[in-house]
């Protein structure tokens, strides 16, 4: 499904995700310079890069979170950096899914609780929200935790409950910033297997920022931010 190829832009039918020429600053620091970034539906991009640079930056503004200072964003044939907060609002509960790094869960709430939370926050049932939320259990290697309370999961199991939640409501998008930053690497890589086996199989598109080469080496393909734009894994100076 990885269209377009390593380095190239991406047929129009498969786009996705698009930043284009995007630039915002926090007060004085330039957090984006211009960065361009395509992503095709069902892909897996992994964005990579030294710290500072911009990654989670550009991850937000991605997904309706910042608002770019110029440039654009689009999603799915739409620009959605122009629409209005409650539009994108609106948007980012239909259509994405969010995993960060710490502290998601809602710690008053059991395990299956937070995961049914998306389903009844679009307006779901209680009952038939809890039974989907069921499901995801035995699928993540959770069977037993459904009662369980955050503080009451290791940070593994607390991940992938958050994985459960994030993906649930069968999201166009996935976004994650650094889902394996708390972990072990074993547990890490663990977390990120499931991720990207769970989002295959739903046809989810994944856009994940990670400092872990190993992390990376799971997406179809990796993107390098640096200075706050992004080019291509071994695209060395030329950035686009
Ligand atoms: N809310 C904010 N207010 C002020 N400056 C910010 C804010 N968020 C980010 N920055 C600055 O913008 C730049 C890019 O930050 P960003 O968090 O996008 O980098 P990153 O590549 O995700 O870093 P890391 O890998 O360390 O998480 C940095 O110089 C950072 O200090």
């Amino acid at each position: 499904m990885t269209a377009g190829g390593k380095h190239g832009d991406l047929p129009g039918e498969d786009l996705l995700v698009e930043a284009r020429d995007v630039e915002l600053g926090f007060g004085r620091t330039p957090a984006l310079r211009g960065a361009h970034l395509t992503v095709a539906r069902g892909e897996i991009l992994a964005i990579m890069g030294p710290s500072g640079s911009g990654k989670s930056t550009l991850l937000h503004c991605l997904a309706g979170i910042l608002t770019p200072d110029s440039g654009e964003i689009h999603f799915d044939g739409r620009r959605i950096d122009t629409l209005r907060e409650d539009e994108r609002s609106a948007l980012r509960r239909d259509r994405f899914g969010f995993v960060f790094q710490f502290g998601q869960l809602v710690p008053e709430l059991t395990a299956e609780e937070n995961v049914a939370l998306p389903l009844l926050l679009a307006g779901a049932r209680r009952a038939p929200a809890l039974a989907r939320a069921r499901t995801w259990f035995a699928r993540l290697g959770l069977e037993g935790l459904e009662g369980r309370r955050s503080g009451e999961l290791s940070g593994g199991q607390a991940q992938r409950v958050a994985l459960a939640r994030a993906l649930v409501a069968e999201p166009d998008v996935l976004f994650a910033d650094e889902p394996t930053g708390s972990l072990d690497s074993l547990t890490g890589e663990q977390v990120m297997e499931l991720l990207v086996s769970t989002a295959r199989e739903q046809g989810t598109t994944v856009i994940v920022v990670t400092h872990e080469p190993r992390v990376a080496a799971c997406a179809d393909r990796e993107v390098i931010v640096r200075d706050g734009r992004a080019a291509p894994l071994g695209a060395g100076r030329s950035l686009r």
